[in-house]
C-alpha cells in the first residue's frame, strides 16, 4: 500500500486505481467496503475506499501543485527569477544578512535574554564619547551576530555600525561597504515592543585603496545616500519582516517560521501618495517651531489641504513607525536632531523613494546630502509625496534646539571642499556635494 502511494506522488503519469487494481488482495486489507457503500462498490472494478482514497490524492496532488504555483518567491528565488539584477556577490552578502537577522529575531523574542535588554553598558545612563547614547548588552550582541555574519561573508571591506566609535575594516578584497544599526529601538525591549535593523549597502570605493585603513574605513562609509546600492531593515514584531530595495522598487518579505525563509509578501511597495497617520512623539509639542505646530494643528483639525483629520500612531521605534508609514501613508518624524544620517535615515529615505515617497531633513532631500560624521545626527521626515510637500510648505519644522534632552551635545562644524573645490560651511551638516571629498575639516566643541 505504502508502495503504491509513493509511486503516485513521485510519477506524474501514475495511475492510482491501476496500481491499486494490481495489488494482491492482502495489500487491500482494512478498506473493506461499508454495506452501505456495497452497491456502488458493484458497478466498480474498484473497491469504495480505494475510490476515495483515489479522489483525495487527486485532490492533494493539485492542490500541492497550485501550492507551489501560488507558493511565495523566497529572496534567492526573487533575485535568481531576475527580480532585481544584483550580482552573485551582493547576493551572497544578503544570504548571509538574512542569517544575522534571524538570529536576532530569535534573541529579542527569548525568553532568557531579559538580562540583555534590561542591564545597560554604563548603567544606561550618559552618553558615550561620540554623542551616543549608551547601549544595552542586547545592542551589542546583535552588533557582534552581524560583525560575524558580514565577516564570513568575505564580501565585506568595512562595517560602520550605531555601536562602534569608528568603522571597522573587515578585508582588503570586500566588493562592499555595511552602514548598519543593528538593534534600533532597543529602549523598548524591556516591553516587547517592536524593534529592527537598518542597513545601507555601498560599493567600495576603489580610489580610496591606497590610503590608510581608518581613513579608507571612513570615507567609504561617509558616502552620500545617492550612491546606495541597496538598502533594507529587518522589523521584529509579531511578524518578522525583511523588506529590501535594490534601487528599482522596494519590497518586503515576511519569515516563515516553519521553513525559516523570507518569503516575498509585499512586491514592489508603493506608499500611498496620500495618508492620514502622523507618527512623532508630541510630547515635545512645545519644544517644536512654529511651522511644525501650525502643521500638526491643521491636520488634525482636517483644516490642510485635503479635509481629513489626521490621526496620531507613535510607537517610538523607528522601523515599526516607519514600516506603518510605508504601509498606510502619512509621515513619520523626528524633527529633533535626533537620528543617525548615515546608518539610519539614509537606508529608509532609499526604501521610501522608491516606493514613490520622499525623505527629507525639513529642508532637503535627504539622500543628497554629503555626511560629514559617522555619528552625526539630523532632522527626519519620511513619507508620501504630497504629505511630505504640504509639511515642507510650512518651512519652518526643524527643531534645532533642544531644550532639556540633550545636555552634554557634542556640536561640530564642518567644512568639506567638494569635486568642484568649493570649501562650503553648512553647520552641522553639508549639503549638495556630489560625492565625498577626503577633505573634511571639523572642529569639534562641547555646548
Ligand atoms: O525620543 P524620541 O525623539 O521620540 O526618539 C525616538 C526615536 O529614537 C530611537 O529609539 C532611536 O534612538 P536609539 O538608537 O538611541 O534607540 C528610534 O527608534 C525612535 O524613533
Amino acid at each position: 500500500m505504502q508502495l503504491s502511494f509513493l509511486f503516485l506522488f513521485h510519477s506524474p503519469n501514475a495511475s492510482f486505481p491501476l496500481s491499486l487494481r494490481h495489488l494482491p488482495p492482502l495489500a487491500l486489507r482494512g478498506f473493506s467496503p461499508s454495506i452501505s457503500r456495497a452497491t456502488a462498490a458493484a458497478a466498480s472494478p474498484w473497491p469504495p475506499r480505494a475510490r476515495s482514497l483515489y479522489r483525495f490524492a487527486k485532490a492533494a496532488k493539485s492542490e500541492m501543485s497550485l501550492l507551489d504555483r501560488e507558493r511565495p518567491q523566497t529572496v534567492m528565488e526573487y533575485l535568481g527569477k531576475g527580480g532585481a539584477s544584483v550580482g552573485d556577490d551582493l547576493a551572497i552578502l544578503l544570504v548571509h544578512i538574512q542569517y544575522a537577522c534571524k538570529r536576532i529575531a530569535s534573541l529579542v523574542a527569548s525568553p532568557f535574554r531579559s538580562d540583555l535588554g534590561r542591564l545597560a553598558a554604563n548603567g544606561g545612563v550618559g552618553l558615550s564619547s561620540s554623542g551616543r547614547d549608551a547601549p544595552k548588552p542586547l545592542d551589542i550582541v546583535a552588533n557582534d551576530i552581524i560583525l560575524s555574519s558580514l565577516r564570513s561573508s568575505a564580501k565585506v571591506a568595512v562595517m560602520a555600525s550605531e555601536e562602534d566609535e569608528s568603522p571597522v575594516w573587515l578585508t582588503d578584497d570586500g566588493e562592499f561597504v555595511v552602514v548598519i544599526d543593528p538593534l534600533d529601538g532597543s529602549r523598548n525591549i524591556d516591553v516587547s515592543i517592536p524593534t529592527g535593523t537598518i542597513f545601507g549597502i555601498y560599493n567600495r570605493l576603489l580610489e580610496l585603496d591606497h590610503l590608510p585603513v581608518e581613513e579608507k574605513a571612513q570615507l567609504n562609509s561617509l558616502q552620500s545616500g545617492t550612491r546606495l546600492v541597496a538598502a533594507g531593515y529587518a522589523m521584529y514584531s509579531s511578524a518578522t519582516i525583511l523588506c529590501l530595495s535594490f534601487g528599482s522598487g522596494t519590497h518586503a518579505f515576511t519569515l516563515d517560521n516553519l521553513t525559516g525563509d523570507f518569503v516575498l509578501t509585499h512586491p514592489s511597495m508603493r506608499i500611498p501618495p496620500r495618508g492620514q497617520i502622523y507618527s512623532v512623539n508630541d510630547a515635545r509639542y512645545f519644544d517644536w517651531p512654529d511651522g511644525l505646530r501650525q502643521y500638526i494643528d491643521t491636520i488634525r483639525q482636517g483644516k490642510g489641504q485635503v479635509p481629513k483629520k489626521y490621526s496620531a500612531r507613535y510607537i517610538c521605534s523607528l522601523v515599526a513607525d516607519f514600516h506603518l508609514t510605508l504601509i498606510y501613508g502619512g509621515i513619520v518624524m523626528n524633527p529633533r536632531d535626533h537620528l543617525r544620517l548615515v546608518y539610519e535615515v539614509n537606508p529608509l529615505s532609499f526604501l521610501v523613494e522608491h516606493a514613490g515617497g520622499r525623505g527629507s531633513d525639513g529642508k532637503t532631500r535627504i539622500l543628497s546630502i554629503q555626511p560629514v560624521q559617522l555619528h552625526q545626527r539630523l532632522p527626519l521626515f519620511l513619507g508620501s509625496l504630497d504629505d511630505m510637500h504640504e509639511l515642507e510648505s510650512y518651512e519652518n519644522i526643524q527643531l534645532k534646539v533642544n531644550p532639556g534632552y540633550d545636555n552634554n551635545r557634542v556640536c561640530q562644524q564642518n567644512f568639506c571642499a567638494c569635486d568642484t573645490g568649493e570649501l562650503q560651511y553648512f553647520g552641522s551638516a553639508i549639503y549638495a556635494c556630489p560625492w565625498i571629498s577626503h577633505m573634511i575639516f571639523s572642529v569639534v566643541y562641547a555646548e
